[in-house]
């Protein structure tokens, strides 16, 4: 547990009533960090113990999830990671954190968009003969050793509030900028643990399938859109099963608990000026999300907190070009940047994947 969480969580005053959750001070400067890095350490551990053979860990990312779990898993024995990303629709910094590593992480380029990488590695995990002749996980959500402990850092939320004060006569209020739902799922999850949580807003972009959920009762499924903020752009998020599940399929408990937001990149890039030149705090455009939210839907009587989910560097072109001043770079990121890219490129097709996976 200490090796997992070897970096801090702050809680950050941004204005008042609303408070930034700091989940970008890890080794990849995203929220991360902290479900990849545990379940990195509990799988080492339980292989260590049970001597058996290589596993191999399957993960599709939008951007964060596959440098957090490649960095977590890097050089550790008997487990190879195998990162599957949408060909251009990452940031540069975020391709370099998983395609420079080399050792056991092999990064797979992938000519589709997160789904399809989502899709492929579904496939995989349910295919006999895939299985038959690997030992295969998954390092995403879908696995609860991955999505669980993030529900760490909403107590750890809470207890900031309270030690300032800011919790003793005031609702809490938690916005999550959401693309796949595991980490609002992990919030939610907190709640039904007896965090005292009022409500959870759930910030989307462009890709806004839960937000029409909520207002229609229906769930559309449909292709992302490649947005400023793209580690939110996911089409059918995997979570939402969960959500569901954890509401009994009631449309209105779920209403009770959750409310949505939606936002275009006009409005990310607005909010993250904006806020930078009247509180002097940058945001990243998924915190963007997360901030405005509170912003537009916090009531009286009610202290909000967001989950600024990646440091802002990560996205430096963007960022820098809205806010048109210098971003400062990390030293740990500037070391991911100093690497060489190395990835395989792949179809989206699930057949040329499993023949990449039978021949290893
Ligand atoms: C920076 C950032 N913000 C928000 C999200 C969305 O999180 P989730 O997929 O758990 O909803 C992601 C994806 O992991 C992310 O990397
Ligand atoms: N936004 C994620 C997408 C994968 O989400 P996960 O929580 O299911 O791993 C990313 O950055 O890769």
């Amino acid at each position: 547990m200490y090796d997992t969480l070897n970096f801090d969580v702050p809680l950050v005053k941004v204005e008042e009533n609303i408070y930034s959750l700091e989940l970008f001070h890890g080794p990849t400067l995203a929220f991360k960090d902290v479900g990849g890095r545990f379940m990195a350490r509990l799988l080492s551990y339980f292989i260590r113990k049970e001597g058996q053979k290589d596993v191999n860990v399957l993960v599709a990312t939008s951007g964060d999830t596959g440098s957090a779990v490649a960095n977590g898993f890097l050089g550790v024995e008997g487990i190879h990671v195998y990162v599957l990303y949408p060909k251009g629709k990452v940031s540069e910094i975020q391709e370099k954190q998983f395609t420079t590593l080399g050792q056991n992480i092999t990064a797979l380029e992938v000519d589709g968009t997160f789904d399809d990488c989502q899709a492929l590695v579904k496939s995989a995990f349910m295919d006999k003969e895939l299985n038959d002749h690997l030992l295969l996980t998954s390092a995403n959500s879908i696995n609860v050793a991955r999505f669980l402990p993030q529900a760490f850092y909403y107590f750890y939320a809470y207890a900031q509030l309270k030690k300032m004060g800011q919790a003793d006569n005031k609702k809490v209020v938690v916005c999550v900028p959401s693309g796949n739902f595991g980490n609002i799922t992990a919030g939610l999850f907190g709640k039904q643990m007896g965090l005292p949580v009022s409500r959870f807003i759930a910030a989307n972009n462009k890709n806004d399938i839960f937000y029409q959920y909520l207002q229609t009762g229906k769930y559309n499924p449909r292709p992302s859109v490649a947005t400023i903020a793209n580690a939110m752009d996911v089409g059918d998020p995997s979570n939402f099963a969960r959500v569901l599940d954890l509401y009994q399929e009631s449309h209105e408990a779920i209403c009770r608990d959750i409310s949505g937001t939606t936002y275009t990149d006009e409005q990310i890039r607005e909010t993250v000026k904006t806020t930078y030149l009247q509180t002097g705090y940058l945001l990243d455009p998924h915190g963007a999300c997360g901030f405005r939210a509170l912003k537009e839907g916090l009531k009286e009587g009610e202290v909000g907190v967001f989950l600024e989910t990646a440091h802002p560097a990560k996205f430096l072109e963007t960022v820098e070009d809205i806010i048109a001043d210098k971003v400062t770079i990390p030293a740990k990121l500037q070391e991911f940047m100093k690497g060489e890219k190395q990835s395989l490129p792949l179809s989206k097709e699930f057949a040329d994947f499993k023949a990449y996976l039978l021949k290893l």
